[in-house]
């Protein structure tokens, strides 16, 4: 963030230029939200202390009863210049009273703990049942991680200045931070600073498809015959032009369309049709299930490795794969023992989720409440999804929409994109407390939004 707004300084845009921005940007929101009523800014020393400033300025001049309360003087020339400019009263101490409380204590300069007068502010902000507007990032947070450094209230909206953070979309800061808005800045690079995935745009099939032009997905099945059938009807219903089901168990429950092959996994797999692997959810974690990951990975297809299978992946089996062809995805738990095998140590998921990728190579779609996918290129994130995707048998849906569009297009990146939005819109066309087979089968209406 730094970087980009020193790109826009360098082009002749002063800093000055870039708060005025950012404040009456912002105030327009707290203006809406506002309506008139009374409004409280709590600022801090720096430059968010500074947008402070400018938003209570700009709320006078439309006529509000604006109150400030600044616990330090602003501690940069920027913000010197914005508390000048305001034209009301500034209070050292206080407590957060209105209708709307805007919180400007700490941005993304938050450098330690917050302690004493800022503390007590923000712990009075949580309890109080006004509107509560963070700018930039909720101040007791750090803007990288999304590690909370202070007190964190439940924000109704959060206002991005000029580029999104990733702590906009980590949690658990992700669920305080109530509605979030980009206050665009026009800064060059802004996208740079967090990846956050754009609506994809899929097609239909061209007038000449065929289906293994579509794309032949190939899902490896195990133990347990439930899990991989989630994945085959996720797949079928993600685009995917033919889904075969390798296995050497019988399957009363498959549906009709469903192609199911067994015996010798190696030469099935070896068929050059086929177009992506999905290997894990039902698989096991015996010998025999080690072989068969093997037997995916050796087959030289992208592949998706999901749910038994990463517990089992570890140098030995990757050893001598182009792993720039394999999605892996794990949730918290499988993210962890994922690390322990290749010897990662990190103390946040983004950094776990990025070191993981540069040790093996793979991509990594890191599951959970927040997701994100670090792969070739920056980092991605995603807004949230609905909270009744936790329900078993949800990833084995993610994991078999992925097969099909790698299947697709064969770029893992944006495989993982796209079956994020595909996951997302299912869930919310499914409403609440559905199942995972009613999300598989909801996986074809929710790609049709996308076309
Ligand atoms: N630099 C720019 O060009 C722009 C910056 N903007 C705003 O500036 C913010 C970043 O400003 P700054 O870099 O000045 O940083 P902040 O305003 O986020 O906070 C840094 C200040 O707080 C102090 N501080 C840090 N942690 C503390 C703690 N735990 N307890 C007490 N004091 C603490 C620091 O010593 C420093 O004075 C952004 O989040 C955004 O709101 C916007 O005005 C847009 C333009
Ligand atoms: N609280 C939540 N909010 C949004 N999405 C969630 C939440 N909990 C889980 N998910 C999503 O649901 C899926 C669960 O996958 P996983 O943990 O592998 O479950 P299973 O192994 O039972 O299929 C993942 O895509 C995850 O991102
Ligand atoms: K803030």
């Amino acid at each position: 963030m730094r970087a980009a707004e020193r790109a826009a300084m360098d082009a002749g845009t002063s800093e000055w230029e870039l708060m005025l921005r950012a404040g009456e940007g912002a105030a327009h929101y707290v203006h809406r939200v506002a309506a008139g009523r009374g409004a409280c800014v709590l600022c801090g020393p720096g430059n968010n202390g500074g947008d402070g400033y400018v938003i209570a300025e700009s709320l006078r001049r439309r006529g509000y009863a604006v109150s400030v309360i600044a616990p330090l003087e602003p501690a940069t020339d920027t913000a010197r210049k914005a508390r000048s400019e305001f034209r009301g009263e500034v209070a050292s101490d206080g407590s957060p009273e209105g209708a709307v409380v805007v919180d400007c204590l700490f941005g993304y300069g938050l450098a330690r703990r917050v302690e004493g007068k800022f503390a007590g502010l923000l712990e009075e902000l949580a309890s109080s049942d006004c509107f509560k507007i963070a700018i930039d990032v909720p101040s007791g947070v750090e803007s990288d991680t999304g590690k909370a450094l202070g007190p964190l209230p439940d924000y109704d909206l959060t206002l991005a200045l000029g580029a999104w953070k990733q702590a906009h979309f980590l949690m658990p800061v992700m669920a305080a931070m109530g509605s979030k808005r980009l206050v665009p800045l026009n800064l060059p690079h802004a996208g740079r600073v967090a990846r956050l995935s754009a609506r994809p745009r899929l097609s239909a099939p061209p007038k000449d498809s065929h289906k293994y032009r579509r794309g032949l997905v190939a899902v490896v099945a195990g133990d347990m015959p439930g899990a991989p059938l989630l994945s085959c009807e996720a797949a079928m219903r993600a685009g995917a032009g033919y889904v075969k089901l390798m296995s050497d168990h019988s399957h009363p429950d498959a549906p009709a369309e469903l192609v199911i092959e067994q015996a010798d996994l190696s030469e099935n797999l070896s068929d050059e049709r086929i177009s992506s692997v999905l290997v894990g959810p039902g698989l096991g974690r015996s010998d025999e299930a080690r072989g068969r990951l093997c037997a995916a990975l050796e087959s030289g297809k992208p592949c998706v490795v999901d749910a038994d299978a990463l517990h089992l992946l570890d140098h030995d089996v990757i050893e001598g794969v182009d792993t720039s062809r394999i999605v892996v995805t794990p949730h918290e738990g499988e993210l962890a023992a994922l690390c322990k095998s290749f010897d990662v140590e990190a103390d946040n998921k983004l950094d776990r989720a990025r070191k993981l990728h540069d040790v093996t190579g793979m991509t990594i779609l890191a599951k959970g409440p927040d997701t994100i996918c670090v792969g070739e290129g920056s980092a991605v994130f995603f807004d949230a999804g609905s909270s009744w995707l936790s329900v078993a048998g949800s990833g084995d849906v993610l994991a078999g929409i992925i097969a099909a569009r790698l299947a697709g297009h064969g770029e893992p990146v944006r495989a993982c994109e796209e079956a994020v939005w595909l996951h997302h819109e299912a869930a919310r066309l499914s409403g609440a407390a559905f199942t995972a087979g009613e999300l598989a089968s909801s996986v074809n209406r929710a790609l049709e939004n996308f076309l």
